[in-house]
């Protein structure tokens, strides 16, 4: 049986005496693995330290063993390959046309984070998210998620939610929301299901073919997120939801991430209800990135203008200078611009059909 917090609320680290004092309501399971978040009170010879803040552990099947040092089980911290961290190093994709999609990309995104990609349309934003998602080959040695190259290994726990995804046929036939979410195993994570259905306003009596864009792109979301991923790829799939129902959304996705061991990375041009979101931004320009960090970096010591929070004109500041930078498009050089939707097969990706997973 696996471990649970609740069962085994007592641990040792090193030579520390914990106690649980918050932990999340359920637990993530990656390859017989369990990586729990939880705050513990910990100490040491007597003197309590402060509580700490959703640390993340490893607690293995045989994690508790209440016979060494009774009642406490011996805990570890979770190590750098169980955490889904990301990283690129010095990335670059050349389309099958020989195209530059993106160039010499550094990043090191943490745990629990979540970033926001920002770029003019054309940047490389999907390019990179692709990549990520282990949809397109990269270079050897240039991808890490959780340490784990992720077009070799097909990473369990990665969720990318993009173009092709959207496109799905099955959420325009005649099927109800109930048979969807089941069909993408809602039955087996009913709390999470529920859940997403209060957040996202669902109606499970609606029938597909009977709905409006937005009430299929809701529809949509809580069948991707349902399975309870430990790296979430969004490609702007908010678009036709109705102001409440993406506040209500972006809530809960902030929350997934402080509850749980899990990281987003989200590509977006529309920026309401976004302040104080992000705690990442990178800003992509023609197949670079030509900053990125903790979000607060960028936007201390900004007014917020023309009813435009912090985040909007930073990001407006971005594109005019992009813009300014690159010139009229007929100029670039680089990727020739409306490509990626024109290749025909599934969501314009055809030129790449047999490496999709
Ligand atoms: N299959 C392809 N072959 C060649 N070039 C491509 C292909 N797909 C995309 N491109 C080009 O690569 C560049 C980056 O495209 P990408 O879709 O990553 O941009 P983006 O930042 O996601 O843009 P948007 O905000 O419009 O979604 C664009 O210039 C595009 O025309």
């Amino acid at each position: 049986m696996l471990p649970t917090v609740a069962n085994h609320p007592r641990y040792a680290i090193g030579d520390l005496r914990c106690t649980v004092v918050k932990c999340p309501p359920h637990i993530e399971v990656a390859r017989q693995k369990v990586v729990v978040a939880f705050s513990l009170s910990c100490a040491r010879r007597g003197a309590m330290d402060r509580p700490t803040d959703h640390l993340p552990f490893l607690v293995t099947a045989d994690s508790p063993k209440p016979k060494n040092d009774p009642p406490y089980a011996t805990l570890t911290m979770a190590p750098k390959e169980a955490l889904p961290t990301i990283e690129t190093s010095a990335l670059s994709y050349t389309f099958p046309d020989y195209s530059t999609g993106i160039s010499d990309i550094t990043l090191s995104l943490p745990v629990q984070s979540r970033t926001l990609l920002i770029g003019a349309n054309g940047a490389g934003k999907t390019t990179l998210l692709r990549l990520l998602a282990g949809k397109r080959l990269a270079p050897a040695n240039t991808i890490a998620i959780g340490g784990v190259d992720p077009f070799k290994e097909g990473l369990e726990g990665v969720t990318y939610l993009g173009l092709e995804w959207v496109l799905n046929p099955i959420v325009r036939t005649d099927i109800s929301v109930t048979e969807l979410l089941r069909s993408v195993g809602g039955d087996a994570y009913p709390e999470r299901r529920d859940e997403l259905i209060g957040v996202l306003d669902i109606d499970t009596r609606w029938r597909m073919h009977a709905v409006s864009d937005g009430e299929r792109r809701r529809v949509q979301l809580a069948m991707g997120l349902i399975r309870p991923w430990t790296v979430l790829l969004l490609d702007e799939i908010t678009v036709d939801l109705d102001v409440l129902s993406r506040a209500n959304f972006l809530s809960w996705l902030r929350a997934e991430t402080e509850k749980r061991v899990c990281t987003i990375v989200y590509a977006t041009h529309i920026l309401d209800n976004l302040a104080g979101w992000p705690t990442h931004l990178v800003h992509m320009h023609l197949g670079t990135v030509r900053e990125w960090g903790p979000a607060e970096q960028f936007l201390e010591g900004l007014d917020a203008r023309s009813g435009n929070s912090t985040l909007g004109e930073l990001v407006l500041g971005w594109l005019r200078q992009d813009l300014k930078d690159r010139g009229p498009r007929t100029k670039v050089v680089i990727g020739p611009e409306g490509k990626t939707y024109d290749a025909g097969g599934y969501g314009g990706y055809g030129d790449e059909s047999h490496h999709m997973k």
